[in-house]
């Protein structure tokens, strides 16, 4: 299915700085909306039921998997994160861009369901860099930091299986990759694709 609006997919390391580069994405481009994932972990810090994250209780976790409410779902870091299915066939139905912050588990599912998705990874510069930015970020226990630090060497190793690989070296650098992919993907024929979803609508095919 072939859909008005454009499916960005970023994913990276703990402490690589995807939540950093999309949180600037978003303040700089309004067409861009940011998709909220169900996960079973506690909040941290600031954050709140419905902005960061659903957080929900694994036996609402299980209710979805169980009533296909997930284009993807994964185990991260010891909690089980997932994206709604509505949620995003919505949006990129009426023509909105969505972006997904996800990992490299997700990432891959959700190309098998939306093949124009577009896969990004964001890679540290250095392993010392990621150890030392999951540090300043003061929200993690050491002990999660080193799980987060195991698990990132697996993750990296995906890297090439992704459409982009964007450094997170000088944070404005990356930025800039990120809003080039962005808008080079919008200009990937709009005039046939907005024609079609045109076609769909006047045939009433949802
Ligand atoms: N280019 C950069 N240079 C220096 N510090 C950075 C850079 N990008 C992000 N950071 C910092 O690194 C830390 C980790 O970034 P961020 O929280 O965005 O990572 P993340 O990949 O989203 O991690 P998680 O998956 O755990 O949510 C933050 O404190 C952020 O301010
Ligand atoms: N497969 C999915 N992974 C997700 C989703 N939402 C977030 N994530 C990944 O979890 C880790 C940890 O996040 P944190 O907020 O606990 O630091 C993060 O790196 C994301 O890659 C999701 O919906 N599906």
């Amino acid at each position: 299915m072939d859909y008005p609006g454009n499916l960005f997919v970023v994913a990276a390391p703990s402490g690589a700085g995807k939540s950093s580069l999309v949180k600037a994405l978003l303040e700089l481009d309004s067409r861009v909306q940011p998709s909220v994932s169900h996960t079973t972990r506690a909040p941290r810090g600031q954050e709140k039921h419905g902005r960061e994250y659903f957080f929900v209780s694994p036996q609402e976790f299980d209710a979805m998997v169980q009533a296909d409410g997930f284009v993807e779902w994964a185990h991260v870091h010891g909690h089980r994160y997932g994206t709604s299915k509505k949620m995003i066939e919505e949006r990129i139905a009426q023509g909105a861009d969505v972006i997904l912050e996800i990992d490299f588990q997700g990432a891959l599912q959700v190309r098998r369901v939306f093949a124009n998705a577009v896969l990004i990874f964001i890679l540290p510069p250095s392993w010392e860099e990621l150890r030392s930015r999951l540090e300043r970020r003061g929200e993690d226990a050491p002990e999660v930091i080193e799980l987060r630090l195991r698990n990132a060497a697996e993750e990296m190793s995906q890297a090439r299986e992704f459409d982009f690989v964007i450094i997170n070296e000088l944070f404005e650098r990356a930025l800039f990759d990120l809003k080039a992919i962005v808008h080079a993907q919008r200009l990937k024929f709009p005039a046939q694709r907005r024609a079609r979803a045109d076609t769909f609508k006047a045939l009433n095919i949802t």
